[in-house]
């Protein structure tokens, strides 16, 4: 045959496969192409718009919303069709519905890796495990972590005085301290026991790289084809380190638990006088239910508000694990999801939001200086830990955390799977079995809801200004039935760790954040990574001057070596 030939039969084939897609989706799709999108083609839709440099594929997917006034984009490729949309009062729609809970099926990647845990699973499942979790995550329980959270940021710090003056990446650090932070609070494992967090930590940045990748490679979709390539490789590899340190994790648990050794009196000892003062201090107060100064709540009370009681205070592998002793309510299989998911989200994301506010200090150095003058305020010179109701009193720290989340949020975008026509408040109806994409850094970073969006400004969380928003335009930790379950937890260890970190060094950095080149690798991260350099902190002095030319070099070495 020659080429002619194969060209034709190829053509007719094609043409047939697209007459057979508009017969057999033409209803739906005829309802999607209402919602405005960019050129699409047919059969491939916008798949030309993958790009494999990951930082271009984040600016011109922001550079297409953009162009959206109507904040609603459809995209898609052969039948599948997706609809990204930051209005809040859309994302309400999809967020705030106790139907649409699906998750949509691009999160199929993540299923070698998390199995039927929390952040992947749906109906009875995911609802039964949730009912079973979100109480770990309520503040009575939280308040026993303080010591701990404590305990690792004055241990992350005594890591960090060595390397005053010289140029780190920030994130290498956080996200080892986050894992171990996890291992001894939800998980109640010794951390000194564990020596593997910078391992797993970085393992888990491969693999989101590997995972987000593969979203951008459609010969890579299929599992089969997947498993043949070299990346399918490397995360077999990966998920060996990964599942090998939560599979240890458990084992170790559960070997305590036949000792009879609890998670929080184990700590208890081992944290000396001054940890079970702080302990006391945490535990003694419980009418207060916020991690939140102002009373700026995240959200709505939802079920991380719904208190078990008193004996029920159990953090969560423990809980777990009582749920798994008689094979009842969990097997082990479920237990080790569940411990692989709460490991993944509750590290790499508090490890970016930290990494990315430490950076804005380094070059909003007035924001520093007020973060660091309240801190003067609430411990003087004092070194002592900080203890719950200290964490109420770093209002303005507490809202350069938010408004780090607003600028950069760690999750910038999550999806949905429709299992019915919905009609959204901007008029169209979006088919049953359609991806929407929500994206918090859309909807962050849009005009109507901040003024200026691209300029870090911590007073748009003014309790004043709060009050006059949309409840669904700041939404970091997703918002609705299937919100973050560990927010709280998030927001009282990121106080901690920082103001701990601020306590006792100045941060420089030389990139304005508005150069950031960002990456949405499943967390977002910046593509040259997150260097900074720390110097100790003298209060009452005036801030170390770090000469331009020094700080760029310091930016620059860290890059490269990152
Ligand atoms: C700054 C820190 C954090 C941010 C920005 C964040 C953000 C989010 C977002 C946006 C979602 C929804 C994801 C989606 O629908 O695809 C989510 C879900 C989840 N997060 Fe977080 N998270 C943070 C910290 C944590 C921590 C510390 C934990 C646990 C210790 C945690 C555990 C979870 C779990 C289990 C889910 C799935 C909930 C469900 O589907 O019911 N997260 N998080």
């Amino acid at each position: 045959m020659d080429l002619t030939a194969v060209l034709a039969v190829l053509g007719l084939a094609l043409a047939s496969l697209y007459t057979w897609f508009r017969f057999a989706f033409g209803e739906r799709l005829a309802l999607a192409e209402k919602v405005p999108g960019p050129p699409s083609y047919p059969l491939i839709g916008h798949l030309y718009l993958l790009s494999s440099d990951m930082s271009k594929m984040f600016r011109n997917t922001v550079e297409i919303g953009k162009k959206s006034p109507e904040k609603v984009v459809r995209l898609g490729w052969m039948h599948r069709v997706a609809v990204a949309l930051w209005n809040p009062d859309d994302v309400e729609v999809i967020l705030g519905s106790s139907q649409m809970l699906d998750k949509s099926q691009d999160y199929r990647f993540f299923k070698p890796w998390l199995g039927d845990g929390l952040l992947i699973s749906s109906g009875d499942t995911w609802r039964s495990h949730r009912r079973l979790i979100a109480p770990t995550f309520h503040i009575h329980v939280l308040k026993q972590f303080v010591h701990l959270f404590n305990r690792n940021s004055k241990a992350l710090c005594e890591k960090l005085s060595p390397l005053t003056g010289q140029a780190i990446d920030a994130h290498d650090y956080l996200s080892e301290a986050t894992v171990e932070i996890l291992l001894e609070t939800a998980m109640g494992v010794d951390r000194s026991t564990q020596k593997r967090g910078l391992e797993y930590a970085s393992a888990v940045m491969k693999m989101c790289y590997i995972l987000h990748r593969r979203h951008f490679r459609p010969w890579l979709w299929p599992d089969i084809l997947f498993g043949l390539s070299e990346d399918g490789r490397r995360q077999q590899r990966l998920l060996t380190i990964i599942h090998g340190l939560t599979h240890d994790v458990v084992k170790k648990r559960k070997e305590e638990r036949k000792q009879g050794i609890t998670a929080g009196l184990y700590r208890r000892a081992a944290g000396g006088a001054e940890q079970n003062a702080l302990l006391q201090d945490s535990t003694a107060d419980c009418t207060n239910d916020s991690v939140m100064s102002d009373g700026l709540a995240l959200g709505l009370k939802d079920d991380l508000d719904e208190d078990v009681g008193e004996k029920k205070r159990i953090a969560f592998l423990d809980q777990l694990l009582d749920a798994a002793e008689d094979g009842v309510v969990l097997s082990d299989k479920e237990v080790e999801e569940e411990v692989n998911t709460i490991m993944f989200e509750g590290h790499d994301t508090t490890a970016a939001a930290s990494s990315f506010f430490l950076c804005i200090m380094g070059v909003q150095h007035d924001v520093q200086d007020r973060c660091a003058a309240e801190l003067k305020d609430i411990f003087g010179h004092s070194d002592r830990p900080a203890t719950f109701q200290d964490t109420l009193q770093m209002k303005y720290l507490e809202r350069c955390i938010m408004e780090t989340l607003r600028l950069f949020p760690p999750v910038p975008i999550l999806a949905r799977r429709l299992t019915e026509d919905v009609k959204i408040k901007s008029g169209y109806v979006l088919p049953e079995s359609t991806t929407v994409i929500l994206a918090p850094f859309m909807v962050h970073r849009d005009p109507d809801t901040y003024p200026n969006p691209e300029k870090f400004d911590p007073d748009n969380f003014l309790p004043e200004r709060c009050a006059d928003r949309h409840y669904y335009s700041f939404i970091p930790f997703s918002a609705g039935p299937r919100s973050c379950v560990g927010r709280k937890y998030a927001m009282l260890k990121l106080k901690i760790l920082i103001s701990t970190i601020l306590r006792k060094f100045e941060v420089r950095s030389d990139i304005p954040y508005t150069d950031y080149q960002l990456v949405g690798d499943i967390i977002l991260k910046r593509k040259e990574g997150f260097p900074l350099r720390l110097y100790p902190r003298v209060f009452d002095k005036a801030p170390v001057m770090v000469p331009r030319a020094e700080a760029t070099a310091a930016s620059v070495g860290a890059a490269e070596a990152s």
